[in-house]
This record gives C-alpha cells, sequence and structure tokens, in this order.
C-alpha cells in the first residue's frame, strides 16, 4: 500500500509539532516517548525509534499499518530498514480496538515515573475530586473516580500490550494507563485532544505527587 504525501505531510507535521512542544515540557527527554497519528482506516504514522523526540524531523515519521508494518510514502525513498517505535503495538493496539481515536501520545515525565513507580504495588492511581480530569474525553464532572492502571514496566512489548488489551476490556471508559517507573500513555480523537490529555493528566500526576510528599512530611 502507498500513502499519499498530502495524508502522510500533515500527520508527520502534528507529530513533529508535538515532539517540540513536549520535550520542551520536560515531558520527553532525551530519545524517550513515542507519538502517533491515524492516516487511515488501517493505516497510521509514528515516530521512528530512538530519535530526539524534541527534533524531529520529517525523516523520523514512518507511515505503517496496523499490524505494523512499514509501508511506502509517495515521492519518498522507501527504507525497509528503518525501525518504527519499539512500542508499535502498544498504539496499533489502540487503533485496531478504538476506530475513532486519531493520535496516540507516550511520555516520561518526572511526575508520571515517580507516582508510578511509587504506586506499582497498588497496580492502579485512583483520583476524585480534580477539576481537570473534566479535560478529558467523556467526563463532566470532579465527582467521579477516575482509574488510571498501572502495568509493571517490561521489555517485552507483546506481553505489555496484553495486559493493556486485558484492562480495556473490562474499563471501555479508560483513557490512559501508566507503566510503573517509565511513563504515561494516553489516546483521542485527534493530536488536539490528545495533548489536552497529556497536559490534563500531567497536572494530575503532579499535584498527586505533591500531595503525597505533603503528607509523608505530617507522619
Ligand atoms: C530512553 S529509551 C526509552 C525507550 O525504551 C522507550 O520507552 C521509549 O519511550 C522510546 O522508544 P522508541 O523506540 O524511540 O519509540
Ligand atoms: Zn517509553
Amino acid at each position: 500500500m502507498m500513502i499519499k504525501d498530502s495524508t502522510f505531510g500533515p500527520a508527520a507535521e502534528q507529530l513533529m509539532q508535538a515532539g517540540r512542544f513536549l520535550y520542551g515540557q520536560g515531558w520527553s527527554p532525551a530519545t524517550s516517548s513515542n507519538y502517533s497519528v491515524r492516516l487511515g482506516a488501517d493505516t497510521a504514522a509514528i515516530t521512528a525509534s530512538g530519535r530526539h523526540k524534541g527534533q524531529l524531523m520529517k525523516a523520523d515519521i514512518l507511515a505503517i499499518d496496523l499490524q505494523g508494518k512499514l509501508l511506502e510514502v509517495e515521492g519518498t525513498a522507501f527504507n525497509p530498514d528503518e525501525k518504527s517505535s519499539a512500542e508499535t503495538a502498544l498504539h496499533t493496539g489502540l487503533y485496531r480496538r478504538y476506530p475513532d481515536i486519531g493520535a496516540v501520545l507516550h511520555t516520561h515525565s518526572p511526575a508520571a515515573t515517580i507516582l508510578s513507580k511509587f504506586l506499582q504495588k497498588d497496580g492502579v492511581l485512583v483520583v476524585e475530586d480534580y477539576e481537570m480530569q473534566k479535560a478529558l474525553t467523556g467526563r463532566h464532572t470532579h465527582e467521579t473516580e477516575l482509574a488510571i492502571p498501572i502495568f509493571p514496566n517490561t521489555q517485552d512489548i507483546d506481553a505489555l500490550a496484553e495486559d493493556v488489551d486485558g484492562w480495556l476490556n473490562v474499563h471501555p471508559d479508560c483513557v490512559a494507563y501508566l507503566i510503573a517507573g517509565h511513563g504515561l500513555y494516553t489516546w483521542a480523537s485527534d493530536m488536539r485532544t490528545c495533548l489536552r490529555h497529556i497536559e490534563a493528566l500531567e497536572f494530575i500526576c503532579s499535584c498527586e505527587l505533591e500531595l503525597m510528599k505533603l503528607f509523608r512530611k505530617q507522619e
């Protein structure tokens, strides 16, 4: 399958801009993180593996199908040795599950890393009473619990994708998850909304971390 550059170009631009923003916030340091946007029903643009996310260029973005196979982009030399993100399967699994999502973002902020490491034993971060919860798709009040699962970190991405699937099968309204000592994943209808999710979740993670520090000081 050949992807049109008129489809790929704007998608790559969105990913480059997202990288500059997320790196600037300190949420995607060094070569950490990966980002994708949907191109069509069965295709996506995703960051290549190991690239610095604050300095992404068009050549750092690849087209794939939802099995993770590299696709050719019109007008661009095809290199079959290019590697899409090592965590491609976590992105494609979400696009296959939710036909209405258009973007997936994964970040490595200090707050998400520390909090997920600290709460790993609980397996879930449950928060409530944050007005900021309303920045997440489908949430209309602070008066509900927001449950963000925390999966153990692993280099076996297929096994992690299975863990994620298991959780989403029983929590279809979930919009994010943490990986212990690693980072955050979230997804949304489009890149703009997905960036909003990241900002809201980073805010909530930072608040939770500060609260924990306060309570520990009082102990
Ligand atoms: C600093 S290495 C981080 C990676 O192991 C991974 O977790 C990550 O987020 C980026 O991997 P990538 O293969 O570049 O998409
Ligand atoms: Zn990562």
